[in-house]
């Protein structure tokens, strides 16, 4: 099986995410850039990673706008051939099934949930009645119905959207090996966990990229796996 672990490269400098990526490349299995890469370096830096890396690419822009401007950004990134890109399932259903529809054949588009920097505090700061588990439950359905490959969810709750979603391709990120600092994560779990309650992707971070031997730090976590 192939690793599951996509390194979070959240470097402000491409000469640094390379040298990163040197270090760790044989320990994972794809890359995610997200808003810090991208707003530094758009798609001349995506191509120059996915050409050093040789690995699939993550393009993690989080797009959360009116259908018709989601559908043009989903089509403006199909000359970047990500594996995998995220919109927010907040966006609602018209916007997830456009951002599907105009996405390139064999891009996954997965619906970020509830971000795993907050808690049930927040979520009720913010408005929303409930639960974590059942404010992921609610938006994982409608992703579901939108006709999404699958969600973004802390490992707290992939074990029961995998129950419910049985093909469904569910990425994690705030994940932490036992003992690794939480930083600004709030619903952590580590690699192992997620991925026996059936997470397809571990997005791993600060835990690789921040430790002071970043291959053994990214070998340490395959080996739990
Ligand atoms: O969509 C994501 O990847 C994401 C969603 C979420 O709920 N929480 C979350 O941390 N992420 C991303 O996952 C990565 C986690 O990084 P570390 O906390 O350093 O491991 C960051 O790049 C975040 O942008």
């Amino acid at each position: 099986m192939s690793n599951p672990v996509y390194l979070a490269l959240d470097v402000p400098q491409i000469d640094a995410g390379k040298a990163l990526l040197e270090k760790v490349k044989a320990h994972i299995g794809g890359v995610k850039l997200g808003l810090e890469f991208f707003c530094a370096h758009g798609n001349h830096g995506v191509h120059e990673i996915a050409h050093a890396s040789g690995l699939p690419i993550f393009l993690d822009l989080k797009f959360h706008d009116i259908p018709n401007t989601v559908a043009g950004a989903m089509q403006a990134i199909h000359v970047l051939e990500p594996a995998i890109v995220t919109v927010h399932a907040s966006g609602g259903r018209a916007m997830m099934e456009d951002a599907k529809a105009a996405a390139a054949n064999g891009t996954k588009v997965v619906g970020v949930t509830m971000l795993t920097s907050l808690d049930e505090r927040d979520l009720t700061r913010t408005g929303v009645e409930g639960t974590p588990h059942d404010h992921v439950m609610r938006l994982a359905d409608l992703a579901h119905d939108a006709g999404l490959d699958g969600i973004v969810c802390s490992g707290e709750e992939v074990g029961a959207v995998h129950k419910q979603w049985k093909d469904g391709f569910f990425v994690v990120p705030g994940l932490r090996p036992a003992g690794s600092a939480i930083g600004d994560q709030k619903r952590v779990v580590t690699p192992r966990k997620a991925r026996d309650d059936g997470a397809s992707v571990l997005v791993i971070g600060r835990p690789i990229s921040r430790a002071e031997d970043p291959a053994a730090a990214a070998r340490a976590i395959e080996g739990t796996l």
